[in-house]
């Protein structure tokens, strides 16, 4: 029994200054899916990602998410992030603790002992009192992910989470993913490198502001649709407004 919420999209429109971001969208993932969400640039995927997490607002349609309040976790893309600001590691990570004990809480040894537990199984066991300043961009994404493991969350979404490692470091948060996977939750990974979908990922949706296809991978990435996928990715006007319809 899958410990993570079904996902459920009823035409969805999500926009930018009343621009459609997403148009329209209708998607289905299972309870426990490892899905990944694919599109050329701009396909609104980092938008649709935020819309399913609650962090932007739906203009139109629907996100549900199945069973008692799951708890949701997301992981932003790295580029959108300020890693000047001065923070030790283990204090980033005991951050994924904040919706459980509140921000004023001091951290109990417990909540510092699994926090440092998350960075042992990143690969980071003696990087709790660097400042996240003096991180490469690989260990600071391993950083991201010990954040997520003590969220704990039954909802993972991640924005293009291998984005700026390299194959030693991708293989590693991979088999986090995995692992998530194995136990359950349901998780949701914003992706460019379509082989890698193909490998390790069972369901995809392919989404060029109006979903394309959402289903079993190998059917999703057909030629047909990655062709169709590319074509209205041409045919894009930016300024047009979100239809009323
Ligand atoms: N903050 C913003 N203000 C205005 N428009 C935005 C903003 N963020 C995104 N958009 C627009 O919304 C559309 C979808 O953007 P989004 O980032 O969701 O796409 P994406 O598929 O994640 O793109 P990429 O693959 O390039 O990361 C694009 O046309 C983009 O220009």
């Amino acid at each position: 029994m899958p410990r993570g919420p079904a996902v459920d999209l009823a035409n969805l429109t999500a926009t930018h200054q009343r621009h459609p971001a997403v148009h329209h969208v209708s998607a289905h993932f299972a309870a426990g899916s490892l899905a990944a969400i694919v599109g050329p640039n701009g396909a609104g995927k980092t938008t649709l990602l935020r819309s399913i997490a609650g962090l932007h607002r739906v203009d139109e349609g629907r996100v549900t998410l199945s069973g008692h309040k799951p708890r949701v976790a997301l992981l932003p893309q790295q580029s959108g992030m300020d890693r000047a600001f001065p923070i030790l590691c283990l204090d980033v990570v005991l951050q994924g603790l904040w919706s459980r004990l509140g921000a004023f809480r001091g951290a109990s040894a417990a909540d510092r002992d699994r926090a440092q537990h998350a960075l042992e199984a990143v690969g980071l066991g003696g990087f709790a009192r660097r400042p996240v300043g003096a991180m490469s961009a690989g260990q600071f994404q391993r950083l991201l992910f010990a954040r997520l493991l003590v969220q704990d969350a039954d909802l993972i979404l991640l924005d293009e989470p291998f984005n700026a490692v390299d194959a030693r470091t991708a293989a590693d948060l991979l088999a986090v993913l995995r692992r998530w996977h194995g136990e359950g939750r349901t998780v949701l990974a914003v992706l460019h490198d379509l082989d890698l979908v193909e490998r390790e990922f069972p369901d995809c949706l392919l989404l060029a502001r109006e979903a394309i296809a959402c289903g079993p991978t190998a059917e999703v990435l057909s030629a047909q649709n990655r062709l169709r996928a590319r074509m209205m990715a041409e045919a894009w006007d930016e300024s047009a407004p979100a239809c009323a319809a």
